[in-house]
């Protein structure tokens, strides 16, 4: 794409009434004999939170990797702010990474570096244009919006797993992103923590005004931060509606999952 058709694109997904952030259309991929995904396609808007469901293995990580360009699909597309992430040129696809925010599920803070430093990362390899107080403030302000004022000193290792969460979170935010992926970012919390991490995702989701995936095991989690749930099986979305909108299926697999979340609560 032009860079000034680009440029074009950028700004109208930031408005009202936009156009939408994330277009996947028809994501094909295998690998050798095993058909991972077989024709995905979904929109996400500014604002809205696409909740991606499924059993293990159904292929949501590998939707996430398409998304931010690590992973070529063999056929379809996935575009984020109007640039094909296995399509564009380097360079785009770079420039829409840095409005992308991503906290993936094995993506571990870095053990050698304080908590500050973590989220600090982002900045110091993006905004050469801020001085060393004005990275420090950020990563202040940044610390605060996830509730970890006076943390920043501590190393990754002496703080719980919801903490670490919410180091990864600033970090995610560093850069002021419009995009955010998040790959079950409540996986291996206890459920009060869980809670906890999900009204963060809210608040953030809010105050950024972000076009937000995230990949989850967990309804309860599903229903309390998205405005939409996307259901896959087998490299196929099965529904994708509002909360209320999968009550009323009867398909086998949706009812599993809406069971699996009357027994957690
Ligand atoms: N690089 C790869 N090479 C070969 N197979 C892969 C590769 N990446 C993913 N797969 C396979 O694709 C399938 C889907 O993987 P994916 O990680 O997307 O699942 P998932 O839905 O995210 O599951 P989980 O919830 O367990 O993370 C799995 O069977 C996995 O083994």
């Amino acid at each position: 794409m032009h860079a000034m058709e680009n440029e074009a694109q950028f700004k109208e997904v930031s408005g009202e009434n936009s156009a939408p952030a994330i277009i996947v259309s028809n994501l094909v991929k295998s690998f050798g004999p095993q058909r991972v995904l077989d024709g995905i396609s979904f929109e996400v808007r500014r604002g809205e939170t696409l909740a991606i469901l499924g059993r293990s293995g159904t292929g949501k990580s590998v939707t996430l990797r398409i998304l931010v360009g690590l992973e070529p699909p063999d056929e379809g597309n996935a575009s984020v702010l109007g640039v094909d992430m296995n399509g564009a040129s380097a360079r785009e696809i770079d420039d829409a990474r840095k409005q992308m925010g991503f906290l993936f599920q094995h993506a571990a803070l870095y053990d050698s570096l304080t908590v500050a430093e973590n989220v600090a990362f982002p900045l110091v390899h993006h905004r050469r244009d801020l001085n060393a107080q004005q990275r420090t403030d950020r990563v202040h302000e940044l610390l605060a919006e996830v509730g970890l004022e006076g943390h920043g000193k501590k190393m990754p290792s002496d703080i719980s797993g919801g903490m670490q969460k919410r180091v990864g979170l600033a970090r995610a935010l560093a850069l002021d992103p419009v995009v955010l992926l998040l790959d079950e970012p409540t996986a291996g919390l206890d459920p009060i923590s869980s809670a906890e991490i999900d009204q963060l995702v809210m608040k953030l989701q809010k105050e950024y005004n972000l076009a937000s995936i995230v990949v989850t095991h967990d309804m309860v989690s599903a229903r309390t931060i998205a405005t939409r749930i996307a259901l896959m099986d087998e490299g196929k979305i099965v529904i994708e509606g509002s909360y209320e909108e999968l009550q009323q299926s009867k398909e086998r697999i949706v009812m599993e999952f809406l069971q699996r979340d009357l027994e957690q609560v």
